[in-house]
Formats: structure tokens, C-alpha cells, sequence
């Protein structure tokens, strides 16, 4: 089938690969000239035959709505667009009632992978009306993992995010417990090689996972991570899961620690103890450590 792939970043430009691998035809778009097949979405909506499909692989919030509303403008009823971006939840629903008022689908789909996925299959979590995603399923087919899994129809529009905001969430909470035992490990004396110990719990351990085997790639790397700052960014999944466990009264404690661990790695010195100082001073005369 034919594709319009728009966003030929870290993501999009491998996944173009991959679909290509599998023998169809994408037309790519992307603001930089050097990575694009073709130089506007007026022109990659031109050059598409209908039914067209419309898969947007750009950063969620301002630059997934421009590219929406363009979209809405350009397109013709039949059409339909994926939001394979990391697009809160929240949003598929007002993009598949833009879209849907000029007869156009949506399907929105949670994609992970990583830069690993031109060559391992991209998993896939998507959302949205069955006459949709049939017309997407060649490209789902194309860009999934081989074997059984890695790709599920995960209920009505808004669903297939959902499902991706929950998974790095999980993601969130499995890299903070690696981080912390690595953590632990590193500082008694009594293990002499921590590195080793990670790599020991690649196979037959219950803890042996993939975000395992890519700790220990970084620790071949940089076997003590030395050259880098403890310092994580965060790009909204991990808020957006624990508000939605709010929302839901569901608790979170794990997923929501790791968000919190994430932003107390941003700062130089911790205003909140501070006052916890300052205050088992007042009531114990307990020491202080002064600037
Ligand atoms: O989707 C992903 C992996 O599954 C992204 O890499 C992830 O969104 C990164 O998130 P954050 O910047 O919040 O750590």
C-alpha cells in the first residue's frame, strides 16, 4: 500500500525504513528538506491516491495539532490519519472529532521501540473505529515485531495511548528500581563488581528484561557512569499516568516515585530539606550543615 509518513526524525526516518523493507511505498515529509521525499503536506497529500493514510510522527502538543489541522484541510472523506506520536490520551478524542467532521478517520497509536525498532519491529497499541484501523493494518503489519505479539487493537479512539502512557509509566518505575540497586550496589565495598553483577542477572533471573540488557550496554560503556549527571528530564508520560491514576483513584506509589526521583535529579540542593534541617533544629537542636 501507500503511505504519507509526516516527522522523519529518530523515529519516523526507521520506521519509513522499515515499512519500505516490508515493500510499500512511502512518501515522507518532514521540515527538514534533507530528510524528505517530498517538500510540503500539500504535496504529499497530492501525490498520495485515495483512501489516503496519513501517519503523523511528530512531537505531541503544538506540533501533532498544527499538523491535525492542516491535515483536516487537505484530506478527503475515506482518508484517515494516525497520531503515532506520544500524544496524551486526551487529545485523540478532539483530533477524531476534527477529522470525523470532514469525513476523515483517525486512529491514534502508541509506538515503542525506540532507535531499536528499524531492525527489532516497533510494538504498536492502537485505538479507534475497526473500519479505521483495517485500513492502517498493512502498516501495523509492516512496522511490528516478529511473532505473535507486539501489536494489539487496544479498544476505541484515545485507547491506544492510553496504553502507551501506562507502559512508560511502568517504564518509568523498572528504570528507577535498576537505578537504585545499581545505586546500592556501587556503594558497599563488599561488591567489587557491580557491572558484573548486572550482567550475571541478563539470564535466569526474574529481574532479566530488556531495559536490563541495556543497562549493562551503558555500564560496558561507562562502567561506573562517570561522564554523565544525574539528571533526568521527563517528557510527560509519566505526569500524564499519574494524574490519570488520580483521576481513576487508583493508587500508584511506585510509578509515582520515579516521576518525583526524576525531578529531585534537577535540582542542585533540596529547598524541602532545608526545612527539614532547619525544623530538627528548632525542635531537637539537632546539627546543621551550613553553606
Ligand atoms: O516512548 C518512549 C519509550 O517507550 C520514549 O522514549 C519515552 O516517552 C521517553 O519518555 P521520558 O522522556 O518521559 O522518559
Amino acid at each position: 500500500m501507500e503511505l504519507g509518513l509526516v516527522g522523519l526524525g529518530k523515529m519516523g526516518g526507521n520506521m519509513r525504513e522499515r515499512i519500505r523493507r516490508a515493500g510499500h511505498t512511502v512518501l515522507g515529509y518532514d521540515r527538514n528538506p534533507d530528510l524528505a521525499d517530498v517538500h510540503s503536506l500539500e504535496e504529499l497529500v497530492g501525490k498520495l491516491s485515495g483512501p489516503r493514510v496519513i501517519w503523523v510522527m511528530v512531537p505531541a502538543g503544538e506540533a501533532t495539532q498544527t499538523t491535525i489541522d492542516r491535515l483536516a484541510e487537505l484530506l478527503e472523506p475515506g482518508d484517515v490519519v494516525v497520531d503515532g506520536g506520544n500524544s496524551r490520551w486526551t487529545d485523540d478524542e478532539r483530533h477524531a472529532e476534527e477529522l470525523a467532521a470532514k469525513g476523515i478517520g483517525f486512529v491514534d497509536c502508541g509506538v515503542s521501540g525506540g532507535v531499536w525498532g528499524l531492525e527489532n519491529g516497533y510494538a504498536l497499541m492502537y485505538g479507534g473505529d475497526t473500519e479505521n484501523v483495517a485500513k492502517v493494518q498493512p502498516v501495523f503489519d509492516a512496522l511490528k515485531p516478529e511473532g505473535d505479539f507486539g501489536s494489539v487493537h487496544a479498544g476505541k479512539v484515545g485507547a491506544g495511548h492510553f496504553a502507551k502512557m501506562v507502559h512508560n509509566g511502568i517504564e518509568y518505575a523498572m528504570m528507577q528500581a535498576y537505578a537504585e540497586g545499581w545505586e546500592l550496589l556501587e556503594k558497599v565495598d563488599s561488591v567489587t563488581d557491580v557491572r558484573e553483577v548486572f550482567r550475571s542477572w541478563q539470564e535466569g533471573t526474574v529481574i532479566r528484561s530488556w531495559l536490563l540488557d541495556l543497562a549493562v550496554n551503558a555500564l560496558d560503556e561507562d562502567e561506573h557512569l562517570d561522564e554523565l549527571r544525574g539528571y533526568a528530564q521527563d517528557s510527560g508520560e509519566g505526569r500524564w499516568t499519574v494524574e490519570a491514576a488520580i483521576d481513576n483513584a487508583v493508587p500508584l506509589p511506585a510509578i509515582t516515585a520515579s516521576l518525583f526521583a526524576r525531578f529531585a535529579s534537577r535540582q542542585e540542593d533540596s529547598p524541602q530539606m532545608k526545612m527539614i534541617a532547619a525544623l530538627r533544629n528548632q525542635f531537637g537542636g539537632h546539627a546543621v550543615e551550613k553553606k
